[in-house]
């Protein structure tokens, strides 16, 4: 029997209202809305739309929070970030459920991004405690400089719906262990594992109105400008589309919050002849179909180097031929629904398109006939151009579309021919290669020999527009702390 809801071992983790000042909290009549299970369009809960009023009251409650909050030891803060870490660990069978069933990733990639996402808890709780200052040797014989690091204030924390649960612990973790307390604006689509993660965050001991939730599907434009508007927040932290990145960017102006985007990618694949067949199947099987292809470094344009592109294509095409289209809480099920209807929809269009402009389908091709919730086929393309649409736009979906190249200087100038800038993956057994690729994409990551680019120490970002600041890493924490310089005059 496929798992639902009533399988869940603690129900309490279904909460369906917002999360202000450590209460729950809906207002009386207020509207509603619907999340469905993409995999079968069941609705699974309904949530209360809050609005900019709602919106204004969280920050409220984030801010009172933070006149005693930003004084905690940052040893106390590591120790409720680890105990907070052990409970969702404790949880992940639940946690996984509710994951795959608001998002569609199968079960056992969803127990991956609870693990994945505790991480940055256990990360951030050690970097809590190295956030040092330096003393500055001063011009002035009789001065002293001294400089401290301080939590910038309150943290918007605005998440997609592709990682729900791991977008919002690399934003969390690090934000609370320097010290800002937050307000998190969790997709509509996928809200339901944040109100988990703060549920127990509550239990762990992390005080009332440091983390605050709240909810929205139909109002996002007028809960996002309201946070963009409000002077309180000092910091804003997004991942999503480039689109809507841009426009927090501007929102934000007025009020020159400091701000972390983390936006849209296009991510080159790069096989050049010299790689190992098997080893770039795999790691473009992990680039390209976890999370059904939905990854902001999702493999977008595989570039195979003419010399080994019809035996690359042929043994991928096999690999390709065992994946298993079904409910991400059916057994054996490797690619799940795409996230919503919009996806289904744009992935048949990027494939339309490449067929017309000579690319030719070897698998797949279209969405699953019959089903009722939005599934793609795992789709393979080959001899793709650069006229195509997938060429400039990431599709977000399990379709992998094959270029033909001859030189790295070629491959180079194709691969940095994009407005983004994310992630980017070089198979080859050449190291000086290695190098001098590496060196040369305009990206903010590059995966060598490895179809994954996420761990909680490694810096996530990009540059152009793919965004800017880095989330995870030494890094990470940074971005939600000020410096203070201190200069004294030692003689007074
Ligand atoms: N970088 C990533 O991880 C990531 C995540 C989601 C989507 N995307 C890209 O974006 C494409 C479109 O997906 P989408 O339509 O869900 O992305 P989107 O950018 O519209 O939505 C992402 C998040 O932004 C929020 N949002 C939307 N409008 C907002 C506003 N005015 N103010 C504040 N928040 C707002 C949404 O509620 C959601 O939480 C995808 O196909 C993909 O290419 C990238
Ligand atoms: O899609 C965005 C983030 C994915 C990741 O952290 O691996």
């Amino acid at each position: 029997m496929a798992k639902t809801l009533a399988d869940l071992r603690r129900p309490d983790l279904l909460q369906t209202k917002g999360f202000v000042d450590g209460k729950w909290t809906s207002t009386p009549g207020s509207e509603t809305f619907d999340v469905l299970n993409p995999a079968s369009l069941e609705k699974l809960a309904i949530l209360p739309e809050m609005n900019a009023a709602d919106t204004e009251n969280a920050i409220e409650a984030a801010n009172k929070a933070f006149a005693s909050f930003r004084k905690t030891t940052a040893r106390q803060r590591a120790r409720w970030l680890r105990r907070w870490n052990d409970l969702i660990l404790e949880n992940i069978d639940d946690l996984s459920l509710i994951l795959t069933l608001e998002n569609g990733k199968p079960l056992p990639e969803a127990r991956g991004e609870v693990i994945y996402g505790a991480s940055f808890l256990e990360w951030f709780a050690a970097e809590a405690e190295r956030t040092h200052g330096e003393t500055v040797p001063a011009a002035n014989p009789n001065h002293r400089i001294l400089t401290i690091k301080q939590p910038i204030g309150v943290a918007a924390l605005l998440t997609p719906w592709n990682f729900p649960i791991a977008m919002i612990t690399r934003k969390a973790g690090a934000a609370l262990a320097a010290g800002c307390t937050t307000v998190w604006k969790p997709a509509g689509e996928t809200p339901l594992t944040s109100l988990a993660l703060a549920l127990l965050a509550q239990e762990a001991g992390l005080p009332n109105g440091s983390i605050n939730v709240v909810l929205t599907l139909n109002k996002v434009a007028e809960v996002g400008q309201a946070i963009c508007d409000n002077n309180i927040v000092r910091k804003l932290s997004f991942t999503g589309s480039t689109r809507v990145g841009k426009l927090l960017a501007q929102q934000c102006g007025p009020t020159l919050k400091k701000l972390s985007l983390e936006l849209g990618g296009n991510s080159p694949f790069i096989v050049f002849d010299d790689a190992s067949i098997d080893h770039a199947v795999e790691a473009l099987m992990m680039a390209k179909f976890r999370n059904s292809g939905q990854t902001c470094v999702t493999a977008n344009r595989i570039f195979v180097q003419k010399g080994i592109y019809n035996a690359f294509s042929d043994a991928m095409l096999k690999r390709m031929q065992s994946l298993q289209v079904g409910p991400g809480v059916q057994d054996g099920a490797t690619i799940g629904p795409l996230t919503h209807e919009r996806a289904v929809e744009k992935a048949t269009q990027h494939i339309e398109d490449a067929k017309r402009l000579g690319g030719k389908v070897i698998l797949g091709g279209a969405s699953v006939p019959g089903s009722k919730g939005y599934f793609m086929q795992p789709t393979l393309i080959r001899d793709m151009n650069p006229e195509m649409i997938t060429t400039r736009e990431e599709v977000f979906a399990p379709v992998l579309g094959m270029y033909p190249f001859e030189t790295e200087e070629e491959v180079i100038a194709l691969a940095n021919n994009s407005n983004v800038g994310l992630g980017s993956f070089i198979m080859t057994e050449n190291m000086s290669r290695c190098v001098r690729v590496a060196e040369a994409l305009e990206v903010g990551m590059v995966g060598v020999n490895v179809g994954m680019l996420s761990a909680c120490e490694s810096p996530f970002g990009g540059v152009k527009d793919s965004g800017y600041g880095r989330e995870g890493g030494t890094q990470g924490i940074e971005d939600y702390l000020t410096v203070k310089a201190i200069l004294m005059d030692v003689n007074h």
